[in-house]
């Protein structure tokens, strides 16, 4: 094999560094290494264990003001998770790890022991490698490649500030290899995925809301080579945004620095992307496409900011009052329909998760994929696209009372809003939720109450299917005249008195307001996952 195309089968996460571990260093399962007359380090079952004797006299400057886990006045804990890096120089020993800082957040921080017996250098060189391979097992990429776009402009305008002082030092403890860029104007994002070297690239990591992951997913599905490019570079958030639903679905967090701990030592994963077609544009959405009362109470609060995150609910609760109905022609390919069989479809993909985790399945080298499939060109869609007829597949429905249409990708939508309790990243499916608008205020407000906790599925009143493509075409709403006033009041209180005609919001941001076509691609984009397989919200709740 020549050299250029070992350097293409290359596995873009398999650990170079590491490339020794089946020459593992000999050190027993609870190793461990005396670094000096009073401290020792063992290898736990899950942590690293300090046992330092001299801690009892004093507060180490080594051991962080004494902030560290403690277990006993001479002990502490520091679970392989939170291990960023360990290194000995010469005979120090150095150990970067995540400290937590609070309920949701945490900081870099360090131990270092010199070696007071020289002759255990070896030993203690097996030792660090030793530490490593537990702080990065063999699905987990050391010292990743990072590109770190930062939006100046997202959330309340801290991400700059969020990613030098939460962010930056992790990755730095952790080795990675830094490359950060700051967006200058909307669409940049796509700009930068475009022109990225996916070889040079294991990861983008956005300090910025949702917008900029959708930017980027475009801008990497513009390659020539477009599977490769999105299957070959992670797509992630560090949230700095208003909204910080991949953070929250793939890190378990909307803390930028757990979110940088979760990056570190994230496992790549395939995401579904969804296709979307509207008019002659095509591009992919990650997240979620809403079309009515969802995307009114956040794009159409717009004039209620001054309420701060409350705007999304008191929008919502307004159009439910009022009872607004956004009518629409949908078009769905469904492939499962019933609630007990959506359930049991996430159980099983539980299921499959942990036996796969168990293995420890190594990945598969994806350049040898593309070889078999061809050169990696984005193929046509399955169902064709918005300007073509609706082929056998799809099966049309009329709903002129309908009151929300949303389909999501991901489990969050907000931290308080779990809408697709059961959305795996890579099942090849849509969830689709519709609701109508014509239930009684009662009805309503009950399964609107039931999104926090995650029973909005199960409310008699929501339709939630899993799909493989739809088609939808809003309609203009009819009001009868004794229904304008309350129309307008209702417009009013809701904040969108001056809107002219209705919303649909793609990943949250606003597109026209005309008949769009999606389409899942199963697995065609790439994500890092804390476990693999599955969002970190916990799945359809027990009934
Ligand atoms: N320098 C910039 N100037 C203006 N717009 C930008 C800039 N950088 C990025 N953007 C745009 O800002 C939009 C929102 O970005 P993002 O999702 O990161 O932030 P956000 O705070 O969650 O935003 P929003 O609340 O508006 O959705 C994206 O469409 C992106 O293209």
């Amino acid at each position: 094999m020549d050299a250029q195309r070992q350097q293409q089968h290359a596995n873009p996460f398999e650990d170079q560094d590491s490339a020794g571990s089946e020459t593992a260093p000999e050190v027993d399962e609870a190793a461990v290494l005396t670094v000096d007359r009073n401290a020792t380090l063992t290898l736990g079952t899950d942590s690293l264990i300090v046992l330092d004797e001299g801690l009892r006299h004093r507060r180490a400057a080594a051991n962080c003001l004494g902030m560290l886990p403690q277990l006993s006045r001479t002990t502490y804990a520091v679970t392989f998770y939170n291990v960023l890096w360990a290194e000995l120089d010469d005979f120090e020993v150095r150990i970067h790890f995540a400290q937590s800082t609070g309920k949701s957040s945490c900081r870099a921080a360090s131990i270092n022991y010199t070696l007071s017996d020289k002759t255990l250098h070896a030993y203690a060189s097996r030792w660090v490698e030793a530490l490593l391979l537990r702080a990065y097992p063999a699905h987990v990429k050391r010292r990743k490649r990072v590109k770190v776009l930062v939006n100046p402009f997202g959330g309340q305008g801290h991400a700059h500030n969020l990613w030098t002082s939460q962010v930056e030092p992790i990755f730095a403890a952790a080795h990675c290899a830094i490359d950060v860029e700051k967006t200058t104007h909307k669409g940049h994002a796509t700009e930068i995925a475009e022109q990225i070297d996916v070889d040079a690239v294991d990861v983008v990591a956005c300090a910025s809301g949702d917008g900029l992951p959708h930017e980027v997913f475009n801008g990497l599905a513009r390659h020539k080579n477009a599977r490769r490019a999105l299957r070959r570079v992670a797509v992630t958030q560090l949230p700095c945004g208003s909204g910080n639903a991949m953070s929250l679905n793939l890190n378990g967090t909307d803390s930028p620095s757990l979110a940088a701990v979760a990056i570190v030592k994230g496992v790549r994963s395939p995401l579904d992307l969804m296709a979307i077609t509207q008019g002659n544009n095509k591009y992919y959405s990650f997240l979620s496409q809403a079309v009515g009362i969802v995307a009114e109470s956040d794009l159409g609060t717009e004039s209620l900011r001054w309420m701060g995150s409350f705007r999304f609910t008191w929008g919502l609760m307004v159009r439910i009052l009022f009872l607004t109905t956004y009518p629409a022609e949908v078009s769905v390919v469904a492939e499962i329909e019933d609630k007990r069989e959506i359930r049991k479809a996430y159980k099983h993909a539980v299921e499959e998760q942990h036996a796969g985790a168990a293995k420890q399945l190594p990945f598969v080298n994806d350049d040898e994929t593309f070889a078999e499939n061809g050169d990696g060109e984005l193929a046509p869609l399955r169902f064709g696209t918005v300007t073509d007829p609706l082929s056998d597949d799809f099966q049309t429905e009329d709903h002129p009372g309908l009151g929300n249409f949303f389909v999501g990708n991901m489990a969050w939508m907000s931290p308080d809003t779990p809408f697709f309790p059961a959305a795996l990243p890579a099942d090849g499916h849509m969830d689709l939720i519709n609701i109508s608008a014509l239930v009684s205020r009662y009805t309503a407000l009950g399964y609107l109450l039931s999104v926090e906790s995650g029973k909005l599925m199960d409310h008699p009143a929501v339709f939630y299917r899993k799909v493989l493509a739809y088609r939808i075409t809003p309609r203009l709403r009819t009001i009868s005249p004794n229904e304008r006033w309350r129309d307008k009041i209702g417009r009013w209180l809701g904040g969108s008195a001056q809107q002219k005609e209705g919303l649909i919001a793609i990943d949250g941001e606003r597109v026209p307001y005309e008949p769009y076509q999606a389409e899942v691609i199963p697995g065609l984009g790439t994500v890092l996952t804390k476990r693999g397989g599955l969002y970190e919200y916990g799945g359809p709740k027990a009934t």
